[in-house]
């Protein structure tokens, strides 16, 4: 579940008073999702979703998320931007949490994408590339590549409790990555949605209706965007098993929206690794530190560390 804080009714009432969208018809919870507070808002203008920040959306990051979200759908990109009210504000407090109105967009995720499917989502990220070649914005990569040996280190010997032994094949894991990694002036740098994960694409069939949850966006090596979203799109869910041909169909689509350089499509087998590390250490110390009954279910961290054997193994990009 992801509703952490709860309006009530009479107060989002009044909040959407703000705004030019009608009056209060409905408003319902949405279960998933775990990092924010999203409710289903239904006036007599339409749908919208309210989304409440939790605590690790910092408000400060919030104008960069909005500014891209507005650059991105002033050029056609199907992505949800925020509903200015009558001022022109985006950015709201409600229940004493930074809070948006946002676009409804329709369609669901899906679970097990077929090529098909992957193709247009990865031609959904050619696009959106291609828009932001010319956003001007900035935002540090909170979690990249220089969080990550932090991030393990935090995690410490505890490793160990979720598999005996994942602390030593961590900190190998650690040291192979960071070695290789390219310099920062190595790739093109651009601004990146940075977890394009199957739950965070809406599709109708084949088509791509939105591209959501912009929260981890900043700007890092352009082609590392698409290394996150070739772990997440192109394996079973154990992590075990590669799907070459979604892989392949994720690429194919990409490339014929936006050009990958040789030297990018040279870096992604590292960038991948990069990547299956980067989510193995979020999802292990969320694992950790999030009690085994709390009401969000825990990412399994091995699915990550399995995404990093098999890119250490063979190369799919070849
Ligand atoms: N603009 C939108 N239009 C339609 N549905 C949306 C929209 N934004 C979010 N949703 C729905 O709300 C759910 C949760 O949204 P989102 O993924 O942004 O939440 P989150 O708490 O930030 O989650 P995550 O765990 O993926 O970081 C989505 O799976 C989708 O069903
Ligand atoms: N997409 C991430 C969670 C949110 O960043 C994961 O699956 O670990």
């Amino acid at each position: 579940m992801a509703v952490y804080t709860q309006v009530p009714a009479e107060t989002l009432a009044a909040f959407l008073q703000r705004f030019d969208v009608g009056e209060l018809v409905s408003a319902k919870g949405i279960a998933e999702g775990v990092e924010n507070s999203n409710y289903l808002v239904e006036t007599t203008g339409g749908r919208f979703i309210l989304t409440l920040y939790e605590k690790r959306v910092a408000a400060n990051d919030l104008p960069f998320f909005m500014a891209l979200l507005d650059h991105l759908a002033d050029q056609g990109q199907p992505v949800p931007p925020a509903i200015p009210d009558r001022k022109g504000r985006e950015i709201h407090e409600l229940c004493d949490r930074p809070a948006c109105l946002i676009k409804f967009l329709p369609g669901v995720s899906v679970s097990h994408p077929t090529p098909a499917q992957a193709r247009s989502a990865g031609a959904a990220m050619g696009g959106m590339h291609d828009a932001l070649t010319d956003f001007g914005r900035d935002r540090h990569n909170s979690m990249g590549v220089e969080s990550w040996k932090p991030l393990f280190q935090k995690c410490g010997d505890d490793l160990d409790r979720i598999r005996p032994g994942l602390h030593a094949e961590a900190a190998a894991m650690v040291e192979e990555v960071l070695s290789g990694w390219p310099a920062a002036d190595a790739l093109p740098r651009a601004a990146i949605h940075a977890d394009l994960f199957p739950d965070n694409v809406l599709m109708l069939g084949d088509t791509v209706t939105g591209l959501i949850d912009f929260y981890f966006a900043c700007t890092d090596f352009r082609a590392y965007d698409l290394a996150v979203m070739h772990t997440a799109w192109a394996f079973d869910a154990s992590g075990e098993t590669l799907h070459a041909n979604i892989g392949n169909a994720l690429l194919d689509g990409y490339r014929s929206r936006f050009a990958l350089s040789e030297a990018e499509r040279e870096a992604l087998p590292l960038l991948a690794r990069g990547a299956c590390l980067r989510f193995f250490l979020s999802r292990a110390w969320d694992w950790l530190n999030t009690p085994a009954d709390a009401l969000v279910t825990r990412k399994d961290p091995i699915a990550y560390l399995n995404r990093y054997h098999r890119y250490a193994a063979a190369n799919p990009f070849a």
